[in-house]
């Protein structure tokens, strides 16, 4: 496990409780002394104990060569950079899965993309996993679910026995964009919620804002390939509730923060853990102005970040008519295609399932 910060140690936990041998890389070796000797992470997970069985090292040679699956959970915009140093130590069969749930700045590639780019590996050997997954809640193994997807099922299915013990349930599919952008730009909507919070709007305006999110991550998500059902499940509305109505939320606290008036710069200092909405809101939306979809929502975060927006502008913006006609509540893909989004998410899956060898994946 390449990464021991709160998801990577609550990860690795997972793969050990569910009988695999864990190594887990941490950059610092007091980190990797305290998990290795004392089973415990303190500054990311506190009071948890971890399986006597997970071992940790500092040295990232030690960690990846001889791994047979190797798991990432670091910052999304430090990935490439690690990727170089693991690159040489890597077995030509190795799987290489992402738990991370952000864009690269500058490419705007998905975390499986930089990982073929970075690696030179073939997609099969990649796979994601993503879910409504707050590690805090998992560390306390209290139960929960989430997607591994592979564009190989065989992979998603190898990686996803692993990943699954008396508290923790992986379901498969072949849908990596899908999966990985649910757990993306939920992360741009909790934000928003956080933001929202912030300021002290209720529970009317962030019903909305869900909603309303919801059906921006779909058209973003469907105009880059993903099937919409990914999107109504686990990696999309699934994770999309968890992070919105959580504190534990990193996005929703960073998204309070703004929300209460604090600059970005303020907001970042105070932030002791990881929050890739904050880095992911320029991307997404260029890769949307790219496409062509609208993203009001994500587009509001975007301005109270850049701090060309106050917050409390930012409710009624989003639920209130700019045009004169009053629109229906439906998807961008429905007004663009006239119904033939439909029949094209059909073709999709009818094609989908033949790169299955004829079987309909499980899907969550
Ligand atoms: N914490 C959570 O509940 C969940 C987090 N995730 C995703 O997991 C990814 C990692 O997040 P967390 O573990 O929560 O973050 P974190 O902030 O708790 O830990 C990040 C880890 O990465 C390490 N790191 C930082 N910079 C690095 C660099 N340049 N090179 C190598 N390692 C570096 C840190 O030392 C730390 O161990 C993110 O993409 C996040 O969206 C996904 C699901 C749940
Ligand atoms: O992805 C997560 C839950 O599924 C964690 O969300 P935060 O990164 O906002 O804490």
């Amino acid at each position: 496990m390449l990464g021991a910060g709160s998801w990577g140690t609550t990860f690795g936990k997972i793969l050990a409780d569910g009988g695999s041998q864990v190594t887990m890389w941490a950059r610092r070796d007091d980190v990797a002394t305290q998990i290795r000797e004392r089973h415990r992470n303190s500054e990311y997970l506190p009071n948890i104990a971890l399986p006597a069985s997970m071992t940790a090292t500092s040295d990232l040679r030690h960690a990846v060569s001889g791994a047979d699956v190797v798991f990432v959970s670091v910052p999304s915009q430090t990935l490439r950079p690690l990727l170089a140093d693991v690159k040489p130590h890597l077995k030509t069969t190795t799987i290489v899965v992402s738990l991370m749930k952000g864009v690269e700045k500058g490419t705007g590639l998905r975390m499986s993309q930089v990982i073929a780019e970075a690696l030179e590996i073939a997609p099969e050997r990649i796979a994601v996993a993503s879910g409504p997954n707050l590690a805090v809640e998992i560390a306390r193994e209290q139960p929960t679910a989430a997607v591994v997807s592979s564009v190989s099922l065989e992979t998603a299915q190898k990686v996803a026995r692993r990943a699954r013990n008396g508290y923790f349930r992986s379901f498969v599919n072949t849908d990596v964009t899908g999966t990985e952008f649910g757990g993306v730009l939920k992360n741009l909507i909790a934000v928003a919620i956080g933001i929202v919070d912030g300021v002290g709007y209720g529970e009317n305006t962030k019903a909305s804002i869900i909603t309303r999110g919801l059906v921006e991550m779909t058209d973003f998500a469907v105009a880059h390939g993903a099937q919409p059902e990914t999107l109504s499940g686990l990696a999309g509305l699934g994770d999309l509730i968890a992070t919105c109505q959580s504190p534990l939320s990193r996005n929703n606290t960073a998204g309070r923060l703004l929300g209460e008036g604090y600059s970005l710069t303020a907001v970042t200092k105070q932030m002791q853990q990881t929050a890739e909405g904050l880095a992911s809101v320029a991307p997404v939306l260029e890769l949307a102005k790219k496409i062509g979809v609208d993203m009001p929502i994500v587009e509001q975060v975007s301005r109270v970040v850049a701090g060309t927006l106050e917050p409390r502008d930012i409710a009624p913006h989003l639920t209130t008519d700019e045009s004169d006609t009053p629109q229906g509540e439906r998807t961008q893909d429905d007004r663009e295609d006239d119904g033939r989004g439909a029949v094209r998410g059909a073709f999709k899956r009818a094609l989908d399932q033949f790169r299955n060898g004829g079987r309909r994946p499980r899907r969550d």
